[in-house]
């Protein structure tokens, strides 16, 4: 099977501090993969590692089979304008209309005369459903209209590896699944692969084809949305049924309650 992104034996950290330890992980060309796992746990440095923004500081880490370690400036730069990232809450540049975001990469990245930009902008906000929208500035937009004109942006490039850091982050239930499907279409339509970081267990199941969990910087489970559904691992379940204590405990490390408040009542 060909891999568009392959990590293996991967460490990173900033600093003294290791964020990811011994990450393994594969991604198959035309797939849709979601890392999940709780805040911290390094999802989003996985994902800037892919998009070439971070470089491994031990083990390997390839995109369409090309060792990012190994590529020199002018290599990176083009391998990044294969990627389309979609970072939290989609960051739009506020100054500019919806139309002059969707179109930035192009006339950055390309020589395409403006009449052609311009139809191809049309395009991609036609994809996201947003045609109409492209005179309008972002702090006209509902926070989902935001994060599809993100999705266009992101996309214009025609990228053959998509990120998402967090796509559902601060929608509401309908929004959430119009963005899922979306990721899902965009995915399949353009012929890419898409890696989605999320905590959203419920809404990325429905869409995905694989799953990795991570947590401390360690991959603790993976599988298809069946498998983990099914998953009887006590993190995995806790995380899927949302339950309150389990493996990650509900209350922070701290004294004994006996040490608190005394063996019996009225003694300290
Ligand atoms: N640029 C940075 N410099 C120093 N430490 C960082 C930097 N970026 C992230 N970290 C630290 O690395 C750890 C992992 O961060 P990361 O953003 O990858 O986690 P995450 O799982 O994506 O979290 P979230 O879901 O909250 O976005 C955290 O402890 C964070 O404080």
């Amino acid at each position: 099977m060909i891999h568009q992104v392959e990590i293996r034996d991967l460490n990173f950290g900033y600093g003294d501090q290791l964020v990811l330890k011994g990450i393994h992980l594969t991604v198959p060309k035309g797939s849709l993969v979601a890392i999940m796992g709780l805040s911290g746990c390094g999802k989003t440095t996985l994902l800037r590692l892919m998009g070439g923004q971070l470089l491994a500081r031990q083990g390997s880490v390839r995109v369409a089979g090309q060792e990012l370690n190994h590529m020199n400036e002018a290599q990176l730069y083009a391998m990044r304008r294969q990627v389309g990232m979609l970072f939290q809450f989609g960051a739009l540049f506020t100054d500019l209309s919806v139309f002059d975001n969707v179109a930035f990469q192009m006339r950055e990245h390309t020589r395409l005369p403006e009449s052609m930009i311009r139809d191809l902008t049309l395009m991609k906000l036609n994809a996201v459903g947003l045609r109409g929208v492209q005179s309008l500035m972002p702090a006209e937009l509902s926070g989902g209209m935001a994060r599809r004109v993100a999705m266009a942006r992101a996309t214009a490039l025609d990228p053959a590896l998509i990120l998402y850091d967090e796509p559902f982050t601060g929608l509401d239930p309908i929004s959430m699944g119009a963005i899922g499907r979306l990721i899902r279409q965009l995915n399949d339509a353009l012929g890419a692969t898409s890696v989605l970081v999320t905590h959203d267990v419920q809404e990325s199941m429905k869409i995905v084809d694989y799953i990795y969990f991570v947590s401390d910087g360690v991959i603790v489970a993976q599988g298809t949305p069946e498998e983990i559904h099914a998953s009887a691992l006590p993190f995995v379940h806790q995380f899927v049924w949302g339950e309150a204590d389990g493996p990650l405990p509900f209350h922070y490390p701290g004294p004994t309650l006996k040490m608190d408040f005394g063996d019996e009542r009225g003694q300290a």
